[in-house]
């Protein structure tokens, strides 16, 4: 029933209006699976490779759709991904994209799916899931590589850790996102968005930290629960390897002060949660930071891990975290994060599954989540693109998918 009949690829618009791949998968019951690559900007050096979306498609249907059609069944995942990876021949995809990897990985997960007439979740995660919610980390203020003449920090994000479900979650995110504006307004600071939907103001870290932390208490108070504050800081994106420091706006840090500098805002604001505090190559530091802070917080190892078995082991083996970010696209099909997923569940490291600055309105991330019992996941509180992937967790939620 699953056995695929049909793979078929296009250019479609991503949020940023870029192209990017879709693919659609059909099998030979008529089950059908459509799903499309997202695309980031603050990269990491390891990452699967990313091809121009009409050379990825066009090395694609060369090389992978033969071994799809008439040959693997979708509803069974690691063939299908086994077959990607064969296709490919490399352990980056750097021949048939990581871009159409995971469009066919995904577009194949959801044919399987609905030839089975359950929800992508169940699919992927079996009858009992469904039950947990993960909590969403909602971006309200964001600069980096992510808009222009904004903070250092990449993201500062919320978490409503506190929320009865995962609709007031939600909900709790928008409206400090929309309580963020009121107080840049009651400031006189102009601001626009960036990628992900968060405010991108021309105000330093410093004030988005008061700014942000005050938003969160007016909003904890209206909603009765608790909402945690945390941050991706993109720490490659501010590392200069030459000299050794990381380069905010108005000073360099080295690798202790900028240990210490992390360490700090965890105590002062409470942070529940902290990607990329260093760079993507200091296991080092992660562990030192991970050694003085990792009991009160969660240091997620984003561009540190790029969903990849091998860097987690390493990770794992030096205590270089306890929390891996999962983004399906920065290692080409859900097969391998699955097993990043499994690997760090077993290891007592929490998977936050995310999105990416490029997004499209897929929705797979809400499922993969729920799927997987992921304690968080990263999908912006804002903009078409990420309310796709939130609205979906309240469908699920609702058992309406
Ligand atoms: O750094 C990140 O975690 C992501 C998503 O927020 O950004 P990008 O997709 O640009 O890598
Ligand atoms: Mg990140």
């Amino acid at each position: 029933m699953t056995l695929i009949t049909d793979v078929r690829l296009r250019r479609i618009l991503d949020s940023r209006g870029n192209p990017t791949v879709e693919a659609d998968v059909v099998t030979e019951s008529g089950g059908f699976g459509r799903a499309a690559a997202p695309s980031g900007a603050s990269t990491g050096e390891y990452e699967a490779v990313e091809r121009p979306p009409s050379e990825a498609i066009a090395a694609a249907r060369e090389d992978a759709v033969p071994r799809l059609v008439g040959e693997a069944y979708a509803g069974n995942q690691r063939e299908v991904d086994a077959a990607l990876h064969a296709a490919d021949g490399t352990d980056d995809f750097s021949e048939i994209g990581a871009n159409s990897a995971v469009a066919i990985s995904m577009a194949a997960a959801k044919a399987g799916a609905d030839v089975l007439g359950a929800p992508l979740f169940q699919h992927l995660g079996g009858a009992f899931r469904g039950q947990n919610f993960p909590i969403p980390l909602g971006n309200v203020v964001g600069g980096g590589e992510h808009a222009a003449d904004a903070t250092d920090i990449q993201e500062f994000l919320v978490a409503p850790v506190g929320a009865p479900s995962v609709e007031d979650a939600v909900f709790a995110n928008a409206t400090v996102h929309s309580t963020v504006a009121d107080l840049l307004e009651e400031r006189d600071v102009p601001c626009g968005k960036g990628d992900e939907g968060a405010w991108a103001p021309s105000i330093d870290d410093r004030e988005a930290f008061e700014i942000v932390d005050e938003a969160v208490s007016i909003v904890q108070d209206e909603v009765g629960f608790n909402i945690g504050f945390g941050l991706d800081v993109a720490g490659a994106e501010l590392y200069d390897s030459d000299a050794g420091t990381y380069e905010y706006s108005d000073r360099s840090r080295d690798t202790d002060e900028q240990i210490e500098y992390i360490a700090e805002l965890v105590r002062e604001y409470d942070l529940v949660y902290v990607e990329d505090p260093l760079d993507e190559d200091d296991y080092d530091a992660f562990a030192d930071l991970t050694d003085e802070v990792g009991d009160q917080t969660l240091i997620c190892g984003d561009d540190l891990f790029v969903t990849n078995t091998d860097r987690l082991v390493e990770g794992i083996d030096r205590g270089a975290a306890n929390s891996i970010l999962i983004k399906p696209n920065q290692i080409g099909t859900l097969t391998d994060a699955f097993d990043a997923i499994e690997l760090a569940a077993q290891n007592g490291y929490d998977p936050v599954i995310s999105h990416r600055s490029g997004e499209t309105e897929d929705t797979t991330i809400a499922h993969l989540a729920v799927a997987t019992d992921a304690p968080f996941i990263k999908t912006g509180a804002v903009g078409g693109e990420r309310t796709a992937k939130l609205n979906e967790l309240i469908r699920i939620a609702d058992d309406a998918t």
